[in-house]
Parts: C-alpha cells; sequence; structure tokens
C-alpha cells in the first residue's frame, strides 16, 4: 500500500478502540450491528480461552451472531492454514483473534485471506503487534513479517491485562521504548539512502516512547493503571506504522537484532525483550543515551543483560553480526558492523 515514491497511499486504521475495565462486553459494540455480521469465527488459544475467549464468545452471541471457534496452540503457517480454512467452511464474516501475539497474528492472516475484517481482543500488553496491520510468523527458526490489515477494533480489557503475568506488560513497554532506536535508524536511512521517511510516523513513534518513559514508575505488576498507560501506547505505535505504511517507526536495527536472536532460539525470550537489549546497543551506537533506554528498562522489570535474556556472550555478538542477513534493504546503524564493533558495543553498555 505504498506509491512508487514508497510513500504511504494508505493509511489503514482501527475503526473502534476500547480501552477499560471489563470492556469485553462491549465486543458486539465494537462489531456495530449496522455492519451487519452474522457469522464471528473466535481465535483463540488454550489458556486465553479461559481468561477470555469463552467470555467474548457468550457475548458475541447474546448479540444474535452465529459463533465458530478455534483454539490454535503454537503459532505457524499450519494454524493459519487451518483458522482461514474453518474460516471459509463456516463463511465468517467477521474474525476475533482473542489472546497474546499468536492467536491475534492468527486472525489478522486468515481474515485477511478470506477477505473479512477482524477484531483484537488482547489478553496480554506483549508488543505492539496486537494493534498493528502486520502479523509475525514463525516458520522454523524464521520469522516472517505479513502486511495484513488494521484491526476493525480493538478491545483491550484491562482487568484482564492486569491479570496477565507481568512479563508479557514488560515485554510491551520494551517494545515501545525501542521505537526510540527504531526511528534513529530510519532518519539515518534517510540521510544516508534517501530512504522515505514520514514526518508524522516519526513523531508519533518517537512521541509514544516518551510517554511511556515518563510513566516508567507507575508501571507495576498487578497495578491495572499501567496497563491502559501501556495499552495506549502499543495503539499509539501501531498507528504510526499505518501512517508510515511499513514497520519503519517501530522496527530498526534493534527488531533486526531480535530477528537474529530468534533464528538462534525463538523461545529464550520475548520479542520486546530481546528489542529492548538491542535498543540499548544500537542507541550506544548512534552515540545517544544509552543508559536512560537501560535505566528505563530496568525501572520496568525488562532484562537489560545477555544473561537476562538467556543467551550467552558469543550468541549476541552473532545475533549483533547476522543482522546484515535480516531484511537488508533496511538501512540502520547496524549495516555494516564488525564483529569487534558488536564485541565492544555489547562490552560498554553491560549487555554482556
Ligand atoms: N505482529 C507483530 O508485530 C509481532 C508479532 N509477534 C508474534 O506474536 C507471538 C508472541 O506473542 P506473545 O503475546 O508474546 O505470546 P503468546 O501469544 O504466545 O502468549 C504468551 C503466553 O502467555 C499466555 N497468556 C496470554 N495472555 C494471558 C493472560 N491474560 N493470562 C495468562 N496467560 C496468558 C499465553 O497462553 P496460551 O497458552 O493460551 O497461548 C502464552 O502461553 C509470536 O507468534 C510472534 O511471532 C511478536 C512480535 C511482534
Ligand atoms: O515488531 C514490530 C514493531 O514493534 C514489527 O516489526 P517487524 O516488521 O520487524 O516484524
Ligand atoms: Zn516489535
Amino acid at each position: 500500500m505504498t506509491d512508487r515514491f514508497g510513500k504511504s497511499k494508505w493509511i489503514n486504521l482501527p475503526r473502534n478502540v476500547v480501552v477499560g475495565h471489563d470492556v469485553l462486553e462491549e465486543v458486539p459494540d465494537v462489531l456495530e450491528t449496522r455492519l451487519g455480521f452474522e457469522r464471528a469465527l473466535v481465535v483463540t488459544s488454550p489458556t486465553t480461552r479461559n481468561v477470555a475467549g469463552d467470555e467474548v464468545t457468550a457475548h458475541v452471541e447474546d448479540a444474535g451472531l452465529v459463533v465458530e471457534t478455534v483454539v490454535v496452540e503454537k503459532a505457524g503457517f499450519e494454524a493459519v492454514e487451518r483458522t482461514t480454512s474453518v474460516a471459509r467452511e463456516f463463511e465468517a464474516d467477521v474474525l476475533l483473534g482473542v489472546g497474546g501475539g499468536v492467536p491475534i497474528d492468527t486472525a489478522k492472516v486468515s481474515a485477511d485471506e478470506v477477505g473479512a475484517p477482524y477484531v483484537s481482543v488482547p489478553t496480554a500488553a506483549s508488543h505492539d503487534g496486537i494493534t498493528s496491520s502486520r502479523a509475525s510468523i514463525p516458520d522454523g527458526n524464521r520469522r516472517h513479517s505479513v502486511e495484513a490489515s488494521a484491526p476493525l477494533g480493538v478491545v483491550a480489557d484491562t482487568a484482564v491485562l492486569a491479570d496477565a503475568p507481568f512479563r508479557l506488560t514488560a515485554s510491551g513497554c520494551a517494545d515501545i521504548i525501542s521505537n526510540y532506536t527504531a526511528v534513529l535508524d530510519w532518519r539515518l536511512a534517510r540521510r544516508l539512502q534517501n530512504a522515505y521517511y514520514s514526518r508524522y510516523g516519526g513523531a508519533l513513534s518517537e512521541m509514544t516512547a516518551e510517554i511511556l518513559v515518563e510513566n516508567a514508575d507507575s508501571i507495576r505488576p498487578g497495578f491495572e493503571e499501567s496497563t491502559w498507560v501501556v495499552v495506549k501506547a502499543l495503539v499509539s505505535s501501531g498507528v504510526a506504522m499505518s501512517i508510515a505504511g511499513s514497520s519503519r517507526p517501530a522496527s530498526g536495527g534493534e527488531h533486526k537484532f531480535s530477528h537474529a536472536l530468534d533464528r538462534i532460539d525463538g523461545d529464550r525470550a520475548l520479542h520486546g525483550e530481546q528489542c529492548g537489549v538491542g535498543s540499548v546497543v544500537t542507541m550506544y551506537l548512534h552515540g545517544g543515551d544509552w543508559r536512560s533506554i537501560r535505566d528505563a528498562l530496568e525501572t520496568i522489570g525488562a532484562p537489560t543483560t545477555a544473561d537476562e535474556l538467556g543467551f550467552s556472550r558469543d550468541e549476541v555478538v552473532d545475533a549483533l553480526v547476522r543482522t546484515e542477513e535480516i531484511r537488508p534493504e533496511r538501512y540502520t546503524v547496524l549495516t555494516g558492523i564488525t564483529r569487534d564493533a558488536a564485541e565492544n558495543a555489547v562490552e560498554e553498555t553491560g549487555v554482556v
């Protein structure tokens, strides 16, 4: 959805966003009866079905829709194909992704395949994919970034989110904090490669990270107000990506580092946790205030070292060097990094 200048031609945004306490009952309102939906496919996962999936189903059935459910146990293209095939057979006219990133991204891609809209009902504020048009689907030790559509609506129940393991919330915060370096990388690419840069997308992304960091002290486990702050930031970051027509406002070298770690082992740490540590390193390489990034992550309770991520010194250095293999067309401060420079950066920043 970009034109020949690489500019965003279409800005595809969520239509309704509801964030608050006990808002799952508002899912039918978000579907807006006047849109005429009759058949909803709820895509959820084993734990989150009990947390929210069944309740959402009950509310949607009470509103008069016929509902079918798919439970996704493992992310991947197999789950997408199975969900798409159920959606076709059932003739779903809307999909509801209820859970963490796995069911939401599965619903997002399947909805696109069948040409139906989807609603995101996150049970974890774990990354900005819960509000964006982009999905990340694992395939072996690779992750495919798939462009789909923005959700028709987002219904984020702060009571549910506050009950989720805090590690997921802290990871969502780290994903937002990493926007600082994503934007720096984007501006660098504009200067060095004349890459298309959206000032609106960049400014919104940067402001989102700033507001989150200003509120870092108030983000605490079990504190419902915190999840409200985090979800707003995740929505705002998703909107920045929609404005830009790409993930550039929220994904630079620190995200390449996370993707490279996933290729080593995608199960040791969470996406946002990896991006946060990557952001400390890339901010150092930009000559910026990397200590503020590290301190904000520490205040929130997100990892700041390789050890906390579960990776060795050699693995994080390898990942930094291997960022060259990830989306080579996206220029960042890591482009061309040598092994010596990577070793120096992780040592200087205390990542190892
Ligand atoms: N689109 C994008 O930009 C991005 C997408 N992703 C994708 O998202 C996925 C990861 O998403 P993420 O949210 O981190 O992880 P998951 O969806 O795997 O959720 C993590 C775990 O938390 C559980 N859980 C979720 N909510 C609750 C809750 N309220 N209470 C108790 N347990 C809960 C899940 O249970 P259960 O067992 O039910 O699943 C799961 O075990 C990956 O597939 C990744 O590729 C990652 C980053 C960016
Ligand atoms: O995670 C994202 C933004 O936070 C999306 O990034 P990618 O496009 O690198 O998958
Ligand atoms: Zn991210």
